[in-house]
């Protein structure tokens, strides 16, 4: 398996002050930015947008940024986001109309692609899109909000996954979000996850590096 990822949400950073949490954030040691998009359409909140991505850009942020889309219509932000800066864009197969020529924009834009499921989305949406994915990506809680506790069985999908990239033979990472902490992110890797998403076990920490550098003894623990 390829290295571990660590990847805050910056949905529970401090937006008064975003460029500046994000860089301690990474300069604490994650790997990735996490950023939610919600439209108050498909999910019951209202986050941020292109803007805001490319603000993070002009900020000087380097890292790749992980545009996780909980919106309806998908494919009009696609373009948009793409040119903001964004280095990976995952949605919800259920809130495009063609799932297919979503995926095909996102590779045409530069950007890596990923789906998304929530804790009740059926995982034959993988059929015979497979080896357009870079990233699969299971939801551990329902979106909309960050702080909510990890749905054990997210468990068991993520082995159910995990069996289907390796037999796939496809280079796609099996990324994990909701609910992630440092005493259950080792379980996680376990059953099968590379990319841990953690938003509220970060940033409503005081030290940031401490989190992940206690994360990542978690994780060492399940590589060796
Ligand atoms: O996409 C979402 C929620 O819809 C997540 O990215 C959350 O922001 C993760 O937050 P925590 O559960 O880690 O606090
Ligand atoms: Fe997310």
């Amino acid at each position: 398996m390829r290295p571990f990822l660590i990847a805050p949400s910056i949905l529970s950073a401090d937006f008064a002050r975003l460029g500046e949490d994000v860089d301690a954030v990474l300069n604490a040691g994650a790997d990735v930015v996490h950023f939610d998009v919600m439209d108050n359409h498909y999910v019951p909140n209202l986050t941020i947008g292109p803007m805001v991505c490319k603000a993070l850009r002009d900020y000087g942020v380097t890292a790749d940024i992980d545009v996780h889309l909980m919106v309806k219509p998908v494919d009009r932000l696609i373009p948009d986001f793409a040119k903001a800066g964004a280095s990976i864009i995952t949605f919800h197969p259920e809130a495009s109309e063609h799932l297919d020529r979503s995926l095909q924009l996102i590779k045409e834009s530069g950007c890596k692609a990923g789906l998304v499921f929530n804790p009740g989305t059926p995982l034959h949406y993988l059929d015979h899109v497979m080896d357009k994915l870079d990233v699969i990506l299971l939801m551990s809680v329902n979106p909309g909000f960050g702080g909510q506790s990890f749905i054990p069985s997210t468990l068991d999908k993520l082995r159910q996954v995990r069996k289907l990239i390796d037999d796939s033979g496809f280079d796609i990472r099996l990324e994990v979000d909701g609910g992630v902490k440092v005493d259950n992110i080792a379980e996680i890797a376990a059953a099968g996850a590379d990319m841990f998403v953690a938003g509220s076990a970060i940033f409503n920490k005081p030290d940031y590096k401490a989190v992940i550098d206690e994360m990542r003894a978690e994780l060492a623990s399940v590589e060796a």
